[in-house]
Order: C-alpha cells, then sequence, then structure tokens
C-alpha cells in the first residue's frame, strides 16, 4: 500500500496508461514480442503494441504502434476490436485496448522467417493451440485476451422444447435432433427455459461428449455430471439488466452469478452493453473468470423472433463499438456471414435452424 506521504508515488499508481494491444495473426499462427528485462512485465512475451498518444485513438495507436514495431502496414486490413480491460498491476494501472487483425497470405509470407522487430525485438509466431493453453507467459491482464480468443467463429443455439411440441415426447425430439445435427466438437448454448435443463444437457453431452456447453447462469452443475464440458454461463438480457440495477448501489455487486465459469451474456442496445461493461470490470476487479463475449441480437429478421425489430448491421456494428468485450452476432444469421461480421465489429456469429448441420457427425 502506497504510504500517504508519498505524495508522487499515489499520483503515479493513480495514474493510469492506456495502451492500444494488436493481437496479430495469419490463421492459426499469433505474433508474440518479447519484452525485455528492464521493461515492465520483463522477459514475458507480449502482443505487439503501446502507449496511445494524446493526439490519436486506440485505433489510429494500434497503427502505428503495428507500423513502427513489425513494419506491417496494417490500414487495410480488417482490425477488430476484441475488447477493452483495466488492470492493476501494483506498481502501474493500464488500461487495455485490444483489437485482432488477421494479415494476409502475402504479409505473413514477407514476414514469418523474421526473428527481430524494428525495435530490435524479438519477436516470434506460435500455435494459437499453444497460446491458448499459455505455454508462453504473458502479463497477467493477457489471460483475459486469452479468454477472449477461445471463443470459436460460430456457437450453435438449441431449439426451444415448445420447437417439439407436436412430438409425442418433445424432450425425446429435442434429444435427437441436437444429437444428430449438432457439428464436431461445436460450442453450443442450451437455451431451454424449462424446468429441467440439467437433466436435457447431461444427456445430450453424455451422447456428444466432444461439444462445449454454454449454459443458463441458473443451471445447476451438481446435476449436470461432472464430464459435461461448460465453456460459460449465459445470463440473459433480463439476468444482465436485473444485475445492473441491483449492482448501483452494491459495494461488490456480484449476487447471484456463477463465480465458476465465464459468463456470456444477451444485449440488445446501448443500455445493456453498459450493463455488459460494467459487469466485465466488476468480474475482474474481484478476480473472477471474465465475460468473455455478447450476444448482440438481433442484427437481421429472425423466424423465432419474427416481431423483434432488427438491428441491422451499421446499428449492430455502431453497438459493437460500445462493447468492452467481444461481439458475438445473431438473429437472422449463417455461418457464412462470419466475414461480413467480423468486418462490422464481432468475432462470432450464432443462431439456431443455419447452425445445426444435417450431416450426421462420425463416430
Ligand atoms: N505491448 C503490450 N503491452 C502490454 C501487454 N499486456 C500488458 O499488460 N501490457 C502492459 O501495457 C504497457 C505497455 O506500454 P508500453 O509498451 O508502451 O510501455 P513500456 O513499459 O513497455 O515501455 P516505455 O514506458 O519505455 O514506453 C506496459 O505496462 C505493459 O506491461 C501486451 O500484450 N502488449
Amino acid at each position: 500500500m502506497p504510504s500517504p506521504s508519498n505524495h508522487s508515488t499515489t499520483c503515479e499508481k493513480a495514474t493510469v496508461v492506456n495502451v492500444a494491444v494488436a493481437v496479430i495473426h495469419y490463421k492459426e499462427q499469433y505474433l508474440l514480442g518479447f519484452r525485455n528485462a528492464a521493461q515492465h512485465q520483463g522477459n514475458r512475451y507480449e502482443f505487439v503494441g503501446g502507449k496511445i498518444e494524446a493526439s490519436e485513438d486506440a485505433k489510429q495507436a494500434v497503427i502505428r504502434e503495428v507500423a513502427e514495431e513489425t513494419g506491417f502496414a496494417i490500414h487495410e486490413n480488417t482490425i477488430v476490436k476484441l475488447g477493452r480491460l483495466h488492470h492493476d498491476y501494483g506498481d502501474k494501472q493500464v488500461s487495455l485496448q485490444v483489437y485482432k487483425i488477421e494479415l494476409t497470405a502475402p504479409q505473413y509470407e514477407q514476414h514469418k522467417h523474421c526473428q527481430y522487430g524494428l525495435e530490435k525485438q524479438a519477436l516470434t509466431w506460435v500455435t494459437k493451440a499453444d497460446l491458448l493453453v499459455e505455454k508462453y507467459d504473458l502479463p497477467a491482464a493477457n489471460k483475459t485476451m486469452l479468454e477472449w480468443l477461445k471463443l470459436p467463429e460460430n456457437i450453435t443455439i438449441t431449439y426451444p422444447l415448445s420447437h417439439f411440441d407436436d412430438h409425442s415426447d418433445p424432450a425425446v425430439a429435442w434429444l435427437q435432433c441436437h444429437q444428430e445435427k449438432l457439428t464436431v466438437a461445436a460450442w453450443v448454448y442450451v437455451r431451454t427455459k424449462e424446468a429441467g435443463t440439467e437433466k436435457l444437457i447431461a444427456q445430450l453431452t453424455r451422447a456428444r461428449p466432444d461439444i462445449h456447453v454454454i449454459v443458463p447462469h441458473h443451471a445447476d452443475s451438481q446435476f449436470l455430471g461432472t464430464d459435461t464440458h461448460v465453456v460459460a454461463h449465459h445470463l440473459t438480457h433480463t439476468a444482465l439488466m436485473q444485475w445492473f440495477n441491483d449492482a448501483q448501489d452494491a459495494a461488490m455487486p456480484d449476487q447471484g452469478i456463477s463465480s465458476s465459469h465465464p459468463l456470456i451474456v444477451s444485449c440488445h442496445d446501448a443500455d445493456s452493453i453498459t450493463a455488459a461493461n460494467k459487469l466485465a470490470r466488476a468480474r475482474l476487479q474481484q478476480q473472477l473468470p471474465p465475460v468473455v463475449g455478447s450476444f448482440l441480437s438481433p442484427v437481421l429478421a429472425t423466424q423465432t423472433h419474427p416481431d423483434a425489430v432488427s438491428l441491422g448491421w451499421e446499428t449492430w456494428s455502431a453497438l459493437a463499438q460500445l462493447s468492452d468485450i467481444p461481439i458475438i452476432g445473431l438473429g437472422g444469421l449463417s455461418p457464412t456471414l462470419i466475414d461480413q461480421a467480423i468486418s462490422y465489429g464481432g468475432v462470432s456469429v450464432a443462431g439456431i435452424r443455419q447452425f445445426l448441420s444435417s450431416q450426421k457427425p462420425k463416430a
């Protein structure tokens, strides 16, 4: 704790350093730099990046830093905002604005054998798999970035049980449909609102142990079975806004929300994005598993919610820019629209019908 008499230390600590971070990749190859021993968080790997100057915004800073450190001119690449996070290292507070940039094949080919950057810093290309299993020692704030990077490009949402109401046993029909049609190793948000959701999830994951499930945040994990691969808990828009309203006066606003898993939330507008940003900050402050994604919907008109007014890509994109966590497009989308979603500022697309394959997965 700083001594009250040490005014300069207190001031230094209170100053937040604004940093732009570039997660540069080509397909599954990711670029890491190495911080020299004399730097803050020295002798650790890092993503390319640096301080945002007073005269520029975060995106301009990321373009400049990447050019200065690597020589890549990325202004014509798609630059997707992954998120923003605050981290207190004790000796320094940083606010990191993180962008993901995919290089073109020629950009990568030209650079893939370079072992040093333009500032003579060591550079290395690593696989996404090695990066995500934390084979490389990165600063503590980067843990959350790695959680963000785990989000796949497609997320399948299950049909509601009521979709099978005309079957003699809707639960059996629900199970059979998803068991057969989920793609291999799919991330699946099980959106059943009815009682007994845990039993259905356990049955589905027993039949399909390859899948990764996102479960409602109130799902009782003791009924899910130990083999169920839960990657996140989901908070509906209603539950998120309820938390936000309850949290306005609370010192430690975490009431009733899972502390065991990362969270994915649902947002529809600027208010819910503000709530999600607040929840994301609170989780980091309390060192709880982070908020890793936000379904922002409806992008386009959907069969399941025909009365909802869709946002359209432009409004969706403007809302995505307000988010401190990665944005997942939902509503009237198909997996083939991923490039469009990325170009409008998202990282993934989600949906029901179009994301279930008619091909049975191989045993
Ligand atoms: N570039 C980069 N910085 C990061 C990452 N993660 C992270 O916590 N940081 C922090 O963000 C700050 C980056 O600022 P910087 O690179 O401009 O400054 P520096 O301390 O290295 O050197 P400088 O003050 O001499 O410019 C450092 O405090 C660093 O520890 C990351 O992945 N990349």
